[in-house]
């Protein structure tokens, strides 16, 4: 509860796909005076990502797929290259992201952690994303992966050597925040020497 906040209004805009609401909201500001605000507010429920990593050969697993909203923003091709991930769909984070890594790069894990939990767009989307890691070996390849054919996901899936990645960050050809904060993460703790 925040006292702050007061006399929350919903008005649906949208519920196409997910739901688009704007809210409008009494808000106590800084001068101690009660004001009107409207904020919208995109809820398309919270996500689970996970980044696969491999000790021994120092790779990881990466996805790449046309991200429309990137191409109407600067993205010249549109394509995004990501760690595996996907919305909860009312899963819990863990078996998200195992459901969602098996989807996407065809590896069934097993032992998965959960390291981090962040809003990505806090000022507009309603979204949590839940990020975990996990080992992955060769002999955990079950399928080919690519992401489910009824959602037309058309899922590349690539293993790309840790430092090479890195170096994609840094050159933004990686430019996802999720797989930038995994990498990192990785990169702070050693997961891939
Ligand atoms: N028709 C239609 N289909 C959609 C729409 N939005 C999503 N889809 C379909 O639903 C699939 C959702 O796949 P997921 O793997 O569950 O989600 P994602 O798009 O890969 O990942 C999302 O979740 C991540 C983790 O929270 C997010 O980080 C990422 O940005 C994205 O929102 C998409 O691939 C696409 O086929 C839409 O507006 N219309
Ligand atoms: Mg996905």
């Amino acid at each position: 509860m925040n006292p702050k906040v007061r006399n929350i209004r919903t008005q649906l805009l949208s519920d196409n796909w997910y739901t688009l609401n704007k809210i409008i909201f009494d808000y106590l500001n800084d001068k101690g005076v009660w004001e009107t605000q409207e904020r919208e507010s995109y809820d398309r429920g919270n996500g689970a990502a996970i980044l696969l990593y491999n000790k021994e050969k120092k790779t990881i697993i990466l996805t790449r797929q046309f991200r429309m909203p990137t191409y109407l923003n600067g993205n010249k091709d549109g394509m995004s290259i990501e760690v595996c991930a996907g919305l909860l769909d009312g899963d819990e984070p863990e078996v998200c992201a195992i459901k969602e890594a098996e989807e996407e790069s065809g590896y069934r894990v097993k032992n998965i952690e959960r390291v981090l939990e962040a809003y990505m767009s806090p000022g507009a989307v309603t979204e949590i994303v839940y990020l975990f890691i996990a080992e992955y070996t060769d002999e955990m390849k079950v399928s080919e992966g690519g992401g489910l054919d009824d959602e037309h996901e058309n899922i590349e899936v690539l293993e790309v050597n840790f430092n090479e990645a890195l170096d994609m960050v840094k050159r933004k050809e990686i430019h996802d925040g999720k797989t930038i904060m995994l990498l990192q993460y990785a990169q702070i703790h050693n997961l891939v020497e």
